[in-house]
């Protein structure tokens, strides 16, 4: 049906515009980031991460990405400064991965990418009243992007891969109290920063973009782990594995990307 959208051939990336023509936009994501092409900015200020109040509710297989979500009903778990005005709220994060030993993130450092990135969504509640308002607003998301290279095991990352037996399928959800993203941060929050979009449908461009520069280490082993979940439904017969879930770079169009220190 209309909305319906996948990274499959059918109904992978390069259909996307058919139904949402924002995909077409100047201000799409994710892109290609050339380092020496982002100068340092001295007038932008490190970003602030308080998650220490934060609150996970859940994860759930939402048939694109595995989410755990947060309750987002104060101002309990924030990232501010850098390139943010207001301080926005923790709504959750989801991954992107490659398959068996490719590469899989969204954002690309000079053609180079990695096997998997995650996304750490946050809204702007000081300007919008609800999350919905705020992803179609040119500044209502902030986006925390970070690489996932491959190495020895991740020690926290198990919290998560351990989780994912039980989402197995599209539309399963299970709880997940208790959890503190930041034990997934690499350790310097030095980030490149630029204007973009949601990286799937709808493509709202409303996304204040802060991709880390230092990459998080994680096993193949518990990449591996991402991708026995499945696009599919339970009910339905065919089971598609999940892999695969990035859209390429989109053109700059004239963009300019700034590097914290
Ligand atoms: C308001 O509707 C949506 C739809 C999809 C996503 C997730 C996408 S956007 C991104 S960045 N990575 C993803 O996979 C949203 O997240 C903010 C919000
Ligand atoms: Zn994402």
């Amino acid at each position: 049906k209309g909305n319906h959208w996948g990274y499959g051939k059918e109904d992978g990336p390069s259909i996307w515009h058919k139904n949402f023509p924002t995909a077409d936009g100047d201000r799409q994501s994710p892109i290609d980031i050339i380092p020496k092409e982002a100068p340092c900015d001295p007038n932008l200020g490190q970003i602030v991460l308080n998650y220490d109040q934060c609150t996970s509710l859940n994860i759930t297989n939402n048939g694109h990405s595995v989410v755990v979500e947060f309750d987002d009903t104060d101002d309990r778990s924030v990232i501010q400064g850098g390139p943010l005005d207001n301080p926005y709220r923790l709504k959750q994060f989801h991954f992107h991965w490659g398959g068996k030993g490719c590469h899989g993130s969204e954002h690309t450092v000079e053609g180079m990418s990695y096997a998997s990135e995650l996304h750490l969504v946050h809204w702007n509640a000081v300007k919008y009243k609800s999350f919905g308002q705020a992803a179609e607003a040119p500044d209502g998301l902030a986006v925390l992007g970070i690489f996932l290279d491959t190495g020895d095991d991740h020690r926290w990352l198990h919290m998560v891969t351990d989780a994912l037996y039980m989402v197995k399928f599209k539309a399963s959800v299970t709880d997940f109290k208790g959890f503190n993203p930041k034990c997934l941060l690499p350790s310097s929050l030095h980030y490149w920063t630029y204007l973009g979009s949601l990286t799937t449908p709808p493509l709202h461009e409303s996304v204040i973009w802060i991709v880390l520069k230092e990459p998080i280490i994680v096993s193949e082993k518990q990449l591996g782990k991402f991708r026995m979940l499945l696009f599919s439904g339970e009910e339905e017969d065919q089971r598609l594995r999940m892999e695969n879930n990035f859209r390429p770079p989109q053109p700059l169009k004239g963009r300019k990307v700034r590097s914290s220190n």
